[in-house]
């Protein structure tokens, strides 16, 4: 008799990422993929394009994208999930449509899609919905036959992303001088976006004050300084921020910004801050550069010692949380009984995000919702 777990309905895993360049030539042509109508002042756009040639061009997050497959698919062999996985990115390639094209070609007919994204918000999860649509769309108009495509849910609070999370916390803790490890607080970080953007983030009914985007944030870092408090003995305090703003000055989007944030915990006397990336999923050029260069930098003026834990990367424990979210997929979309797997207070997020659910400011077809085009 035989146990394998079952991924059908499922015959394909899509990982869907962001994309960046893989050197100097590819940096202008990929911001300008990325700002398309999303108007960014040309003088953020010149000092963004800095961060990337200062690393000679090349963003880290196609590496780790390559790391992540490699990590998902040792996983699904090792445990017996028979599912190819893909790779697409939404601004550069392989890119997106691309990538769809060909797994349409390979006879894939039902597609789940992983995004390196955890939170709900419009840059978090319609926009990867978006851009599933544009390339539906694309492949519908050269005449291919559609696949239908579902989008895992957002992952935030699973354990095998917050775990390696608490890890590296302890291991930055470790890092820093003796002195003032007890003493250390907690900085939080993720993207800040639009206030706006915030406070319409998730389904309709919990929009305002921050909105999904904030709450879930702040549900992460909770768990996380729980579980360290509870392994080290030592209560710190810690705070949300956020880093990597962009847009125009007079739009207000969600603050403090962790330079600013670290000078006034330096005003207050704390002896050393470790800054803990939740927001992203790997250390890509936010993290080496808005935390590793910039905010590092400033503390370094200060005089104040800091750390900067780790993501997930492709920690085997996060290709793990992607088996049991796809298994959890494919057993609700078999009609089975199944108990989604989440910490903290808010429970496992929705699998279909209902109508008005991280609205965009013009309203575009988006995939794999309540309201899809695309079944
Ligand atoms: C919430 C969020 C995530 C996390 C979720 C997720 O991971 O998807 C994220 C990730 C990323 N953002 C990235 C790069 C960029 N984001 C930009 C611009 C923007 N991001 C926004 C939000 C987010 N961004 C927003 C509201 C804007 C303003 C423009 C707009 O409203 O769309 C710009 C334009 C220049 C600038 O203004 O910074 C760039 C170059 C990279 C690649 C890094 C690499 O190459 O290693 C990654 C992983
Ligand atoms: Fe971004």
């Amino acid at each position: 008799m035989s146990h394998a777990p079952d991924p059908s309905p499922y015959d394909a895993l899509l990982l869907l990422s962001f994309g960046g360049p893989e050197g100097p030539d590819d940096v202008v042509p990929f911001l300008v993929n990325v700002t398309k109508g999303r108007g960014i002042p040309k003088e953020r756009l010149k000092e963004v394009g800095q961060h990337y040639f200062l690393f000679g061009g090349k963003s880290p997050i196609n590496d780790q994208n390559r790391a992540l497959l490699d990590a998902l698919r040792k996983d699904f062999a090792e445990h017996g999930v028979d599912l190819p996985v893909y790779w697409g990115n939404r601004n550069w390639a392989p890119y997106l449509t691309d990538v769809l094209r060909e797994m349409v070609t390979d006879g894939h007919r039902r597609i789940l899609v992983l995004t390196t994204s955890a939170y709900t918000s419009y840059s978090g999860c319609r926009q990867y919905r978006e851009n599933l649509a544009d390339a539906l769309a694309a492949l519908e108009a050269e005449g291919l036959e559609l696949p239908r495509v579902d989008k895992l849910r957002q992952y935030f609070n699973h354990p095998g992303f917050v775990r390696p999370m608490i890890d590296g916390v302890l291991k930055s803790l470790s890092e820093l001088p003796e002195d003032v490890r007890d003493g250390a607080h907690l900085a939080f970080t993720t993207h800040s976006i639009p206030d706006a953007s915030a406070n319409t983030s998730g389904p309709v009914e919990g929009h305002g004050d921050g909105g999904a985007y904030v709450r879930e944030h702040l549900d992460v870092a909770r768990l996380i300084a729980d579980a360290v408090r509870e392994e080290t003995g030592v209560d710190r305090p810690w705070q949300l921020v956020y880093q990597s703003r962009s847009g125009a000055p007079h739009i207000p989007w969600l603050e403090p910004d962790i330079c600013d944030h670290l000078e006034e915990q330096h005003g207050k006397g704390v002896p050393a801050v470790v800054m803990v990336p939740i927001g992203f999923v790997s250390d890509h050029m936010e993290v080496l550069y808005d935390l590793d260069t910039e905010a590092t930098a400033k503390a370094a003026e200060l005089g104040l010692p800091v750390a900067r834990s780790a993501t997930v990367g492709a920690d085997p424990r996060f290709a793990a949380a992607v088996r049991d979210l796809l298994l959890e997929r494919a057993a609700k979309e078999r009609g089975a009984a199944v108990t989604p797997c989440a910490l903290g207070a808010l429970g496992a997020s929705h699998d279909l995000c209902p109508v008005g659910c991280c609205p965009a400011r013009a309203p575009r077809p988006a995939a794999a919702g309540v309201d899809s085009p695309y079944a």
